[in-house]
């Protein structure tokens, strides 16, 4: 755990998946830019947001969703369990990976390669036509498997790491290959998060993140929570199962939908599915990255759920 401050005057708390050289630190780095902050690089997504629940920090940075492979797990599960945690912010960053090695390896030496799992996913395609007999090794991030190989890495059991440039700067690496992404275009979100107590100001630009636990596995079940978004005319812009843990075939939903809770047509859908869910998690809302206002469908503004309301309470008191 390395601590680096970056403001003065009561500076607010912040982990971040490490070592320094994560793209989750260059999140950080670029919310620092406009909040200030110290900063605490954690080992792992589960240290940094214990570190949080326990009071260490006041918010952590950590990935959310990448859109090569997908939700990343660790965080959607840590969100999913233990005391409440909610979600303040999202950052994007465009994901660019070379591979590195320390001084003297050539790529034809290459036999293992180390990096984070979902690095590995976005550099398949180029690791099956460059080194298609490299064994991968998994590491706790990008930038772990840089550090891992400063010292020769022997030990490490990998000759090479997948990382981001500046990793392979920060330990003296070489570069042996640029641009090795499948997709060039690949972004991963991460998610700034504190704990519950803050709600940020309603921007009319905002997502909200929940999830979902069934009541009871049965047809239509699945049906009946999504209906409780279309109904009232929001879009969602994630939806995802994961295992509950509990046994096999039980999953929960981790949902992002458009919208703030203090939108009435938002509070209604909380509503909705609190009645079908056995669980809401409300994992927060928060400003979107990209400033996008949402769309308000026909019929679900705040003044149509309004005028409704008022009807509704003119029938009961005539
Ligand atoms: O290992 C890192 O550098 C991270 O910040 C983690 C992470 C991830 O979890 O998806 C972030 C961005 C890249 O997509 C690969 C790895």
């Amino acid at each position: 755990m390395t601590t680096t401050s970056t403001a003065s005057a009561r500076a607010t708390r912040y982990g971040y998946l490490g070592p320094e050289g994560t793209f989750t630190q260059m999140a950080l780095l670029a919310w620092a830019e406009s909040h200030g902050g110290e900063q605490t690089a954690y080992g792992s997504v589960d240290s940094a947001l214990e570190a949080l629940r326990l009071g260490e920090i006041d918010a952590a940075m950590v990935p959310i969703e990448n859109s090569v492979e997908g939700g990343v797990s660790a965080t959607l599960d840590a969100l999913a369990s233990g005391d409440p945690l909610v979600v303040i912010g999202e950052v994007n960053v465009p994901i660019t990976f070379v591979l590195a090695a320390p001084a003297g390896v050539a790529l034809a030496d290459v036999r293992s390669v180390g990096t984070h799992s979902h690095a590995w996913a976005q550099v398949r395609g180029w690791m099956d036509a460059n080194l298609p007999r490299a064994a991968y090794i998994p590491t706790l991030s990008t930038a772990a498997a840089a550090a891992g190989l400063a010292d020769g890495g022997v030990e490490q059991g990998y000759d090479a790491a997948v990382c981001a440039p500046i990793a392979a700067a920060n330990h003296g690496l070489e570069v042996l290959a640029e641009n090795i992404g499948d997709r060039s275009e690949a972004v991963t979100r991460f998610v700034l998060v504190a704990r519950p107590g803050t709600l940020p100001e309603r921007t009319g630009a905002d997502k909200t993140t929940v999830m979902l636990f069934q009541r009871d596995d049965r047809a239509g079940g699945l049906l009946e929570l999504l209906e409780q978004f279309a109904v009232r005319g929001i879009n969602m812009t994630r939806l995802e199962s994961r295992p509950t843990k509990d046994s096999l075939g039980s999953y929960c939903f981790s949902i992002d939908f458009e919208g703030h809770v203090l939108d009435e047509r938002v509070g209604e859908a909380l509503m909705g599915l609190k009645r079908v869910c056995a669980e809401v998690r409300f994992l927060g809302s928060y400003p979107r990255e990209d400033g996008a206002p949402v769309e308000v469908a026909q019929h679900t503004s705040d003044a149509d759920f309004g005028s409704a309301r008022e009807w509704l309470r003119s029938l009961r008191r005539p």
